[in-house]
């Protein structure tokens, strides 16, 4: 596992706006940074949907997860790229219970145990707005952090490129560019709202991981040179995907064009 500079300072110098995070010492003190008063999302855009003054397909993206959609068994296996479940629709937890923050337990196992710094439910193939990280990727060191039904509030205009890697697509690094800073309205695993300013490592692995939950992979937001870069490596593993399941590959590289018109920052 390698520790960048990134995430080394990470540990020292705050990257978040909030000074609350609990060092990652017991799966009870996962619960994290600061409460605020911001209104329950869900509800004002239901009412709003209701009055006709938002669209019906943003009253669609808050369809809420049901009991089946949360269960899971363990030990949690990551689902590769190109299986359909990365692309699928994550629907937002209403429950906040004892399986979730089994879920977030397992999930929190499952990324370190294959050197991750961050994951996303759809990632373990639970399609919900579900996602940990924890930029240090060791158990232990650094802030464990769950974010619930996150939404973005404010991309930073700065952008940078980074080298990311993706447990979904073992072997694979490339740049992507993002937005250095993130504001970021979330729930934690007891269903309290927080906001949360990220910068550096903290924001990258946000980012990718907020990309998941929108079944947006980080080969979309690559330029067409980087993806290039990639080619063979994506269709080696689209050519196991259907190796390992007898099922045709349900997206190829080749039809990046298409997934590549969805992925745009700011649209949350
Ligand atoms: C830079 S964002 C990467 C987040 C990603 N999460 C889920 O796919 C992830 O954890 N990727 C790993 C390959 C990763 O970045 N691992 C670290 C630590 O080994 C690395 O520096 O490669
Ligand atoms: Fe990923």
């Amino acid at each position: 596992m390698i520790v960048s500079m990134a995430s080394a300072n990470f540990v020292h110098s705050p990257c978040f706006s909030t000074k609350t995070l609990r060092p990652a010492t017991s799966s009870l003190n996962r619960f994290i940074i600061f409460s605020s008063n911001y209104s329950y999302r869900p509800l004002v855009v239901k009412a709003q949907a209701k009055r006709g003054i938002i669209q019906k397909d943003v009253l669609l993206e808050e369809e809420i997860a049901t009991p089946d959609d949360l269960k899971f068994e363990a030990p949690l296996e990551i689902v590769l790229y190109p299986d359909p479940r990365l692309r699928s629709k994550n629907k937002r937890v209403a429950t906040f219970d004892d399986n979730l923050k089994n879920l977030a337990d397992e999930m929190f196992d499952v990324m370190y145990k294959t050197d991750g710094i961050g994951l996303s439910a759809p990632q373990v193939g639970i399609n919900v707005q579900l996602m940990v990280f924890n930029p240090v990727g060791e158990r232990g060191e650094g802030e464990e952090i769950i974010l619930v039904n996150p939404k973005v509030i404010k991309y930073s205009k700065k952008v940078a490129p980074y080298t990311e890697g993706c447990l979904s697509f073992p072997g694979i690094n490339a740049d992507v560019v993002r937005p250095e800073i993130v504001k970021v309205d979330a729930q934690d695993i007891t269903g309290a709202n927080f906001t949360l300013s990220l910068s550096r490592l903290p924001s990258r692995v946000f980012q990718h991981e907020f990309d998941h939950l929108e079944g947006i992979l980080f080969f979309d937001r690559m330029s067409a040179e980087v993806v290039e870069s990639i080619r063979t490596e994506l269709m080696e593993l689209e050519q196991k995907y259907e190796d390992r399941t007898g099922l045709p590959r349900p997206e190829s590289v080749e039809t990046r064009k298409r997934w590549k018109a969805a992925a745009g920052f700011g649209k949350s």
